[in-house]
């Protein structure tokens, strides 16, 4: 979970740098239905895994927003 969220930072200051929305609403979409296939697949709730998914997304958005509120430092 630290590795992701040092990844998604970096997508967040990007984003922010680039005026893009914090969120991607077709691209979550994309991940739960791979997520959910490798749930089933591992034999997981996949309607947790959705579930934890959006936990963690929530997450990011948070950080995003509040990158895109920090002024550019470069
Ligand atoms: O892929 C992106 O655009 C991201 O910002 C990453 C991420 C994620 O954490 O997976 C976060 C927010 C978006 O709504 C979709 C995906």
């Amino acid at each position: 979970m630290a590795e992701r969220f040092r990844c998604t930072k970096q997508v967040g200051v990007l984003k922010a740098k680039h005026g893009m929305p914090a969120s991607d609403p077709a691209r979550e979409e994309q991940q739960i239905a791979r997520l959910m296939r490798l749930a089933e697949d591992a034999d997981l709730d996949p309607v947790f895994a959705e579930k934890w998914f959006n936990f963690v997304v929530a997450e990011v958005i948070r950080h995003h927003r509040s990158a895109a509120e920090q002024p550019a430092a470069d």
